[in-house]
């Protein structure tokens, strides 16, 4: 069964150029003007076909501060879906002491429900002997990145120790390192002090984590991954000091890509001053939302490439489950939702003010995290061979945002009243029309685990590079090279 995309423009990340596709058994099979008809017609007037965004950094059913987050994997990839992204990547999430495939095995069963493609990076929130050991395994089942959690102290944080032994080992293994870059220490402190001084409310959990420790972090971890020679993925990079940070260390030529968030880029700190506490609490996460020095800076990373992705961080809890945090804003749930807007904000914010082209769009929604983790071109392309992941966009399309028509399982969107112009017409997983004009077609199910590829050519120029520094003894004439 084929299915033809007509009178469309393709935007790719290095080309724009009008013609039709074809698509056949879930990938595309020919790409050119006038094809040949047969099967189901698509028609994308006015219209822009693109890689079906990726996003990088969601929880789904996520085990966290007491609670799971609400959105689990059905109806976190139909809000994905709705949106025009067609891929999701989640964090396997070992609990102390669990083994890293025991969590997968779990991440596993969950993910059956998946409306679209999914994959996992595995997060290290330990550090021993089986980790290390089962690190191998997991790499060769196709999960090659491997996150730490420097903040949350006393349940996922891992210490400096820790994060360079296990950098090491992903170094050996071609992996990417990835760090969620506060200072978890201080942020426990300064938490802490806050308490005792009075300071109970949501406003408070930005008060506990300025962009400084942010910036320590950031600094921290990139000199540790120089050290270990393993390249390093940066999570949700929200503020000029860690941004700072990024750009430094890809002057100086190190492998460090950035990620801030749509939420990051688009709403700011004065949302913690709502008088309505669960409106605060609704946008509690980490890091939390910063003013527009920030913002600025991160727009600007998107336009200059010394930040590479946009993603959400997509990890969605409910009022009620906010409401846990009352009186004390250290148990509120940490996560806010965006999967359903990420593209249809930064298309809106991004592209139609000029800050980014269409192809830096689809760069930094879909091909970029492709290429970092190690799955491209089969996602994030339109090209021969390539799944059938995409998107038909309708630049004049437009909504408000609201939490009565949303997928997200939630009560509510932190982009309430927002309108966007920029949505889906039609969107694509693997050749199948999941969003037809604003109808929603998604199968509970469909979704596949995309397994990924170790050993990119960032990891293998490192190695090339690690072999040629290498420490190597001095012959000196008359001194045996080993020890009396
Ligand atoms: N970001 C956040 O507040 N919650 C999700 C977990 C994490 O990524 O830190
Ligand atoms: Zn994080
Ligand atoms: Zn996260």
């Amino acid at each position: 069964m084929s299915t033809i995309i007509r009178n469309g423009t393709i935007v790719t990340h290095d080309l724009t150029c009008k013609a039709d596709v074809r698509i056949e058994g879930g990938r595309i099979a020919g790409i050119g003007q006038g094809l040949a008809g047969g099967g189901t017609e698509l028609d994308a007037t006015g219209c822009y076909i693109m890689p079906g965004g990726i996003d990088p950094h969601t929880h789904l059913e996520m085990p966290f501060m007491g609670t799971y987050s609400a959105d689990d994997f059905d109806s976190g990839t139909r809000a994905a879906l709705a949106g025009g992204t067609t891929m999701v990547i989640d964090f396997a999430l070992p609990a102390p002491g669990q083994g890293l495939l025991d969590a997968l095995a779990m991440w596993h069963n969950k993910s059956t429900r998946a409306n679209c493609d999914y994959s996992y990076h595995m997060a290290v929130t330990w550090w021993g002997e089986q980790v290390f050991d089962e690190m191998q395994a997991v790499v060769d089942r196709g999960i090659t990145s491997f996150k730490h959690f420097m903040a949350y102290k006393g349940s996922l944080m891992v210490n400096d120790d820790e994060m360079f032994a296990s950098f090491r080992r992903l170094s050996g293994l071609g992996g990417v390192a990835m760090v969620h870059a506060e200072n978890g220490d201080l942020v426990a402190e300064v938490s802490a002090r806050l308490l005792r001084e009075g300071n109970t409310g949501p406003e408070a959990h930005a008060y506990s984590r300025p962009p400084e420790v942010e910036g320590e972090a950031t600094n921290r971890a990139i000199m540790i991954a120089g050290m270990a020679g393993v390249p390093l993925y940066v999570v949700h990079t929200s503020c000029e000091q860690a941004h700072e940070a990024i750009r430094r260390a890809r002057q100086a030529g190190q492998r460090v890509w950035g990620e801030p968030l749509i939420q990051h880029l688009t709403l700011d700190d004065s949302e913690y001053l709502n008088p309505d506490w669960d409106h605060a609490a609704r946008r509690v996460m980490s890091p939390p939302f910063r003013d527009r020095r920030h913002q600025d800076s991160l727009w600007a990373g998107l336009s200059a490439g010394s930040l590479s992705v946009v993603a959400t961080d997509h990890c969605a809890f409910t009022t009620a489950q906010k409401r846990v945090g009352l009186g004390d804003f250290t148990r509120i749930p940490n996560g806010t939702g965006g999967l359903e807007d990420r593209l249809p904000m930064l298309w809106t914010h991004g592209v139609r003010t000029g800050r980014l082209t269409m192809n830096e769009f689809v760069a930094v929604t879909s091909t970029n995290v492709a290429k970092i983790f190690g799955m491209y071109p089969r996602k994030g392309a339109v090209a021969v061979g390539a799944d059938a992941d995409l998107v038909v966009w309708d630049p004049e399309k437009r909504k408000v945002i609201s939490a009565g028509a949303q997928q997200s399982a939630i009560d509510y969107n932190v982009f309430e009243g927002q309108e966007v112009i920029g949505l889906p017409r039609f969107t694509l997983s693997r050749g199948k029309v999941v969003v037809h004009d604003g109808e929603m077609r998604t199968e509970e199910g469909h979704g596949r685990f995309v397994a990924r590829e170790a050993n990119q050519p960032v990891n293998r120029a490192l190695s090339t590079w690690r072999a040629l520094t290498a420490p190597r003894p001095v012959a000196r004439a008359g001194i045996p090279a080993t020890g009396v």
